[in-house]
């Protein structure tokens, strides 16, 4: 299961970045700054990306970090850490980011290490959401927070109705003229088994998690998970 979606990203990896452009609408980098803002980084601070793909969240971190903070971004892909790596290159953030290949469910980090961590779009697709959790925490350092960005299910029918048809009217038959049908077509079903927001609470405070509030943003069509160590 781990290599099956490691290649789905491998394989999505040229399109990945234009596509969310495309289908957000640009949206999803207002989503991904509003992650940033709830996990508490600033400047100075050492900060962790888990599941960083392309670096949109870890090179936004590295801005707000600054020159005496550190950022790591952590993905097992090959190839979006390349487009990643390609990035920071260009736009040569301050501090630099350490681009790590690595499993989020088993972080080549010690204990206690990062001031704040985010995660976009990264939980729903772990194979294991409370080892993943139980990682974030031990990582963090006592009194740091987390903010964990996915889609979320909303609670109004007829949003929820929006949500799918929009995945498999627009999000689906865009890919499929990229010939990555079967790759975003994944999307529709890891969101069915995603945890609503309260389970999602509810796992966090099972891996540790001291305090846990979970935002719905988007009108309930994605949500962000926010978690504080003790
Ligand atoms: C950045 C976004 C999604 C990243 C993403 C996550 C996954 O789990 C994937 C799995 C497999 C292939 C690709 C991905 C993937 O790209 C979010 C933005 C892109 C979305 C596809 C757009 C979804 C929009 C909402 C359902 C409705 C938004 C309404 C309006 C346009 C703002
Ligand atoms: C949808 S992408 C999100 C990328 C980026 N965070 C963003 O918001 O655009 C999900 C990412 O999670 C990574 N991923 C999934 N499971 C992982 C795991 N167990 N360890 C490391 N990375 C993982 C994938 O390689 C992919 O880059």
């Amino acid at each position: 299961m781990t290599n099956e979606i490691r290649a789905i990203f491998d394989s999505i990896a040229p399109v990945y970045d234009q596509l969310n452009n495309w289908l957000s609408l640009g949206q999803h980098l207002i989503w991904k700054e509003m992650a940033i803002k709830w996990s508490g980084a600033k400047a100075g601070d050492t900060c962790i990306d888990l599941c960083c793909g392309s670096g949109d969240l870890a090179l936004r971190l590295a801005r707000r970090v600054g020159n005496t903070g550190q950022v790591y971004g952590v993905d097992f892909s090959p190839n979006l850490l390349a487009t990643a790596q390609e990035r920071s290159q260009q736009q040569y953030p301050q501090p630099a980011v350490t681009w790590v290949e690595a499993d989020v469910l088993n972080l080549p980090f010690e204990d206690n290490q990062f001031d704040a961590a985010t995660m976009g779009y990264g939980l729903r697709n772990v194979t294991d959401i409370p080892q993943s959790l139980r990682e974030i925490h031990r990582v963090l350092k006592p009194g740091a927070k987390a903010a964990i960005l996915d889609f979320h299910r909303p609670n109004n029918p007829q949003l929820r109705a929006f949500q799918q048809w929009y995945l498999d009217s627009m999000v689906v038959p865009m890919a499929e003229n990229l010939g990555l049908k079967e790759q975003y077509a994944y999307i529709s079903p890891s969101l069915d088994r995603f945890p609503r927001g309260d389970e999602q609470k509810e796992l966090a405070l099972q891996a540790g998690f001291a305090s846990v509030t979970h935002y719905p943003i988007v009108n309930g069509m994605m949500g962000v998970l926010v978690v504080s160590k003790f």
